[in-house]
Order: C-alpha cells, then structure tokens, then sequence
C-alpha cells in the first residue's frame, strides 16, 4: 500500500508525539569471580523528532521500530554495562539521538531495584563467603530509586529521585497553632507519630557534555543520607517544615544538585480513644494507634538553589 496524505485541507493538527519500548525489564550480572553484582532495571524509552509523516501519511520512513529500541536496550546492557541508571540512559539517550538524523530528543525513563546479598550463619556451604551468599540475593524493599534522563543533541537534562521510602518519627513532631474555623475539629498535639512515604525528585545541574559529570552513585547514596538524616534529626511543628529541612539539607551538601522537589504524604497515626475500656492512651506512656490510609494530607514542594530557575514539574506522579 502506498502511504497516502490526506487530499483535504487539515482542519486537524498533530500535537507533541514521542513513541519508544516501555518498561524494558533489564537484568545485568556481573561476575567477579564467584561473587556476583545485580543491576535490575526497569527502562522506559520515549523518542521524538520528524516524525510527522508517521502519523500523518503513514510513510515509516523516518521511524525507528519500538522493537528496535527495545533490542538496544539490552545490547547496551551487554555491550556498555550499567555503571550506574543515570550513566546507562545517558548513553541510551545520545545514540538515539546521533545515530538517527530523524531523532531530535531522547528521554530515558529508569526505575532501579536494588538487591542485597543474604546473610547466613552457615559457613560449611562452598558459596559462602565470609558471612554471606556470593550469588544469592534477596530484593530490598525499601524504596524503588528513578532517573530520567532528556537530550535534544545539546543539551542534557537529568532529573532522578525515589520513591516509596516509608519513614517514621515515633516523637519530636507536633502541630498546632493552625488557623480554626467552624469546621476544624483537629485537636493540637504536642507529642504525635510523624510518618510519610517519601516520592522526591532531584535535577542536576550538568547539562553538557563539556562538564565533569557526578559520580551518580555516590550521589544518590549521599542524597538519600541528607534526606534521611533531616528527617531523624528534625524536631517537627509540621510535615512541610520538616519537608524544607530535608530539601535545604539536600541542596547544601551536594553541589551537583540544583532543584529538589517532594510530595509527602502525612500518614496519619490517630491515638485509638480507650477510655471507654477506662485506659488512658497517652503518647508520654507509649500509646496504641491507629494507622490510617486515607485520606492523607499530602505536603508538597520545591526546595531550590538560590536563582535557579524551577524546572522539576508539579506532579511526580507523571515523572
Ligand atoms: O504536618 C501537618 N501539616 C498540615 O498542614 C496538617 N494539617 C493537618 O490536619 N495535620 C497536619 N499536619
């Protein structure tokens, strides 16, 4: 079949468009003799550029086969490694758009699982190193690390973050003092659980080539420690002062990172009512809860390097 334009005037437009292989489940080993190394990835490719005919006309001549961007995932995977998510969709992200005059922009979407070796006491096994199994390994549950990485053929932008890291305070958090109206029934708390599930996203501010690039992971490894730290360490009036603290913490230690933004939410612990069983539940004595899942407050924001300009958009949950 012939690729055929439309005979009449458009009255129709084509909007931004990118297309790419989704969710690319990338698992590398590397041996190092018998102890073995994970990088498990999860690697969404999105590309963009002349690719009007595609739509309009059905001409695929300037179409690279999302099959194809698949297969180059896992060939990088091979022939590159994963030093790092960040340094693996970087060089994703530049031979897309090199290598394909059609291709203008890449976008490199990396969401990273991390293992941990499993400990054992047993030290008869042939496997076992020291304390721990040198091919054996269980996943952390903890919270799920992202990248994203966008190249126009000059210019680099490279956001990562994580998300799902549950925390808690179990004291050093109040609030009160907010405004009452006819319809407030929250009652002030002097002593209350401070609990959140971090989502946060950082962006460097390495945009090219020219520039010495950051060791990516030494810097999530100390982001992530500045985070945590703050967050322990922050005696709370509420969720978003503790939130600032823990931006603030971030942009002050780590000179690579420009923009940081976070959406918490407030997972609220409600002291269970026990007087009618005649027990006071007091925080001071250590109280009964009760956990609750929704609603949630949710507390987010931007914390920034002072003059930059805001380039981390609002919604996490589209990056
Ligand atoms: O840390 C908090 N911030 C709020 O804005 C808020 N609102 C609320 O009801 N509880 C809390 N806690």
């Amino acid at each position: 079949m012939t690729a055929n334009r439309p005979a009449t005037p458009r009255l129709v437009m084509l909007g931004q468009n990118q297309y790419g292989k989704a969710e690319n489940r990338v698992v590398k080993i590397v041996r190092d003799g018998d102890t073995h190394h994970i990088k498990d990835l999860n690697v969404s490719v999105a590309l963009s550029g002349d690719l009007e005919e595609v739509h309009l006309s059905g001409s695929n001549a300037n179409c690279l086969p999302t099959d194809t961007t698949k297969n180059t995932v896992f060939a990088f995977a091979k022939e590159h490694g994963i030093e790092s998510a960040e340094q693996f969709g970087i060089h994703l992200a530049r031979h897309f758009v090199t290598s394909q005059e059609p291709i203008k922009r890449a976008r490199i979407r990396i969401e990273e699982y991390s293992w941990e070796r499993i400990a054992t006491s047993d030290g008869n096994s042939r496997f076992i190193g020291a304390d721990e199994v040198k091919h054996s390994f269980v996943r952390k549950g903890q919270e799920t690390r992202l990248t994203e990485i966008t190249y126009d053929g000059e210019r680099w932008q490279i956001i990562s973050g994580l998300k799902d890291l549950v925390v808690m305070n179990s004291t050093h958090s109040e609030f009160w003092g907010y405004i009452k109206d006819k319809y407030t029934t929250l009652k002030e708390d002097y002593d209350r659980i401070l609990a959140t599930e971090v989502s946060s996203r950082w962006r460097f501010n390495w945009t090219d080539d020219d520039q010495r690039m950051p060791n990516w992971e030494r810097s999530y490894a100390q982001v992530k420690k500045h985070m945590l730290e703050a967050f322990a360490e922050t005696y709370s009036l509420s969720l978003q002062q503790t939130l600032y603290q823990m931006g603030s913490r971030v942009i002050n230690n780590r000179s690579e990172i420009d923009e940081i933004r976070f959406s918490l939410p407030n997972k609220h612990h409600f002291k269970v009512d026990l007087e009618p069983f005649g027990l006071k539940n007091e925080a001071a004595d250590g109280a009964v809860y009760h956990a609750a899942d929704r609603p949630y407050g949710l507390i987010e924001a931007t914390v920034l390097r002072d003059g930059v300009e805001a380039l981390i958009p609002q919604d996490l949950t589209n990056l």
